[in-house]
């Protein structure tokens, strides 16, 4: 084996194409939902327990905090269903080569934050 390989250890270097940045972006918004959901589970069992359960998660999704995670929970529901049906369509056969590849994954990146800033329109 050749000693001097080539090496890349400069992160801001390295251009990642739009698929990989999409791809990344499906794992990430996947595991912020598995957290997002025990939130969104826990407030709704409060909600549903008692009357004064119910008020206090009102008051707290009322306030800054609850309204960023409430957005950031739409936001990663929403590029993840839109990555899921990007890859959908790539398993009925389109969108697999190159270039049509990396314009779904522009598209779906440019739908996603549409759909957040009409979300966080909504929820402020
Ligand atoms: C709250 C519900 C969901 C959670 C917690 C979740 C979580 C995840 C996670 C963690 C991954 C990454 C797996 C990995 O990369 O090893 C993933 C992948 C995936 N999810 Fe979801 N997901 C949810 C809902 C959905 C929905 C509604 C769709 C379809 C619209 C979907 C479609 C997919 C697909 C197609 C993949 C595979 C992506 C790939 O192969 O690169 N998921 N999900």
């Amino acid at each position: 084996m050749k000693k001097q390989r080539p090496v890349n250890l400069q992160l801001n270097t390295i251009s990642f194409p739009p698929s990989a940045i999409s791809s990344i972006l499906h794992r990430v918004t996947g595991v912020a939902l598995f957290f997002a959901l025990m939130f969104v589970i826990g407030a709704w069992a409060v909600s549903l327990s008692s009357e004064q359960g119910f008020m206090s998660v009102q008051e707290a999704m009322g306030g800054i905090i609850g309204k960023v995670v409430a957005i950031g929970t739409l936001s990663a529901l929403s590029y993840h269903i839109l990555g899921g049906l990007r890859h959908m369509v790539m398993d009925m056969g389109h969108w697999e080569e190159l270039q049509s590849g990396n314009n779904s994954a522009k598209a779906i990146i440019v739908l996603w934050v549409i759909l957040t800033v009409v979300a966080g329109v909504a929820v402020w």
